[in-house]
């Protein structure tokens, strides 16, 4: 142990403590990273040949690193009395109780942690926050821990920016690492350490360091902004299919304009994933906290049109569909929120599936890493869903195709047999624009694109080309 240049601790082995302290380890392997989490079996998953997440390039670091200066426990008393540096990267969901439910942070997970450090710790230490968390989280954390930021502990503020499925790729080439601290002279001198971590892979340039405030916030507003450019183009594709304009063109040529950029521009069925809604929410619950009730309204727009996008798909199967779903069997393709992620939390997938069951539709769902994920999600909804990995197999005899998952296997699979297996008329509905409309229409598929103009083999309400 002593042979270690410091001694990192993470609590929470999730999507963000697994893979961070992972590349942390296999950039520094002078450091010892202990990651624990009260969960056991992810614990075991970690120790295991079969991680239990899925993540492009995560196993070669990972595999690398484990047993060399890498180690999973549950062993979180240990891992606090022995650390120089704690990473607090535990789940903060939505609050489903009391005050503030459906909209605030529960911060019931980080409290608990906060309590442990406190009761474990026999020697100073840096608690860095990993999670997302409201502003002046931190400033709660040091008043547990009984310090106004001068005493034993230096709570800095490090928010996570890697998106799932490509969070291999972030981490090594982060676009920023973003430290907020206090700006005293104990704050900074903690800060210098955690940017002397980072330093040793990322440029010096990328690391930006603020107040501890203002860090916590930057998180917030990031995921915010994000996901606002997706509302954006998302409300435009409904005017676009109202007008015959084709939302693909109209992001193309928006996002040329330098000052708007063309990332995240990609009209979808709806963002899900773990962050975006739950941290907007935060948000907005922290501005009608403070008064500011039109700040709030602003951004509680933009989950709004994602579900408005998600209910739209959904109208657009049954109108398109001769406005009755039942006794339809349709597939979906995919389930994952995103693509190169088995994760399915706030995945759109789920509210389509239960709103065609809903309209006694039978489901099936495909999806190459996630169908594990989608059987507990779609639990309650019974017989009405089947799961069939094999995309020919859970297309044959439906009705129609929906694409919920930009998975490229989706790009290359072979149309024709599909659509001579299933029901006529057959239909795609592509969440996602990911396929080859016009291929498709002339295998003789009706198709109907997001923020597009739908290419059937009959007249449509202005839909047609
Ligand atoms: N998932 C992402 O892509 C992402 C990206 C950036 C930031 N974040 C934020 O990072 C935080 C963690 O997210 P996640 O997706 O990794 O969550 P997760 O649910 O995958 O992992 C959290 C882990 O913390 C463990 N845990 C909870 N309480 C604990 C305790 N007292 N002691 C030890 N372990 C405990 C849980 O068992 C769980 O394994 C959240 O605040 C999230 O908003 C997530
Ligand atoms: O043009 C786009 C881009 C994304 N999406 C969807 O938006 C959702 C979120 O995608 P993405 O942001 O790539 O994945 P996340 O893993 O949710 O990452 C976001 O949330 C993380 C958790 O806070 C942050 O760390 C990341 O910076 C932020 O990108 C997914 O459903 C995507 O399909 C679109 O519909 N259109």
């Amino acid at each position: 142990m002593t042979d270690f240049e410091k001694r990192i601790l993470c609590i929470g082995a999730g999507y963000v403590g697994g893979p961070t302290m992972a590349m942390i380890a296999f950039k520094c392997p002078q450091y010892k990273v202990h990651v624990v989490d009260i969960n056991p079996d992810r614990i075991d998953a970690w120790n295991s040949q079969n991680l239990p997440i899925y993540e492009p390039g995560l196993e070669e670091v990972v595999f690398e690193a484990r047993g060399r200066n890498l180690f999973f426990s549950t062993d979180i008393q240990e891992g606090i009395e022995e650390a120089d540096i704690i990473f607090v990267s535990v789940n903060t969901p939505t609050k489903t109780f009391g005050e503030g439910a459906g909209m605030a942070a529960d911060l019931q997970y980080w409290e608990k942690t906060a309590r442990q450090i406190l009761e474990c710790s026999k020697s100073p230490k840096i608690i860095v926050e990993k999670s997302t968390v409201p502003v002046r989280t931190a400033q709660a954390m040091e008043r547990i821990l009984g310090t106004d930021g001068t005493g034993k502990f230096q709570v800095l503020s490090n928010p996570e920016f890697l998106a799932e499925g490509t969070a291999i790729e972030d981490l090594k080439c982060p676009d920023r690492v973003l430290i907020g601290s206090r700006l005293t002279e104990e704050g900074l001198k903690a800060r210098d350490e955690l940017v002397s971590i980072y330093a040793n892979w990322v440029p010096k340039d990328n690391i930006v360091t603020s107040d501890t405030w203002s860090s916590e916030l930057s998180k917030l507003v990031a995921n915010a902004f994000l996901a606002q450019r997706i509302s954006s183009i998302n409300a435009i594709s409904a005017l676009c299919e109202k007008t015959g304009a084709d939302v693909s063109r109209v992001a193309y040529a928006v996002g040329k304009d330098g000052r708007i950029g063309d990332k995240f521009l990609k009209s979808s069925v709806g963002f899900g994933g773990s962050c975006f809604k739950k941290d907007i929410l935060n948000l907005v619950y922290l501005c009608r906290s403070y008064g500011l009730q039109e700040v709030a309204d602003y951004w509680e727009q933009v989950v709004k049109i994602n579900e408005y996008q998600k209910e739209r798909f959904v109208l657009n199967m049954l109108h398109t569909m001769f406005d009755t779903l039942a006794g339809k069997k349709i597939c979906l393709l995919g389930f994952a929120f995103k693509a190169d992620t088995g994760d399915t939390r706030e995945t759109p997938g789920i509210y389509i599936a239960q709103r065609l069951a809903e309209e006694h539709c039978r489901v099936v769902v495909s999806d190459p890493q996630a169908l594990d994920n989608a059987k507990i999600d779609l639990k309650e909804l019974g017989d009405a869903v089947s799961y069939v990995e094999d995309p020919y197999e859970a297309a044959a005899d439906c009705d129609a195709l929906a694409v919920l998952t930009e998975w490229n296997l989706y790009k290359e699979l072979d149309y024709a047999k599909i659509y001579n297996s299933m029901t006529k008329p057959a239909f795609v509905f592509d969440g996602r624009n990911i396929l080859d409309h016009q291929a498709l229409h002339d295998i003789g598929f009706n198709v109907f694109p997001i923020g597009k103009p739908a290419l059937t083999h009959y007249r449509t309400n202005g839909r047609t080309r």
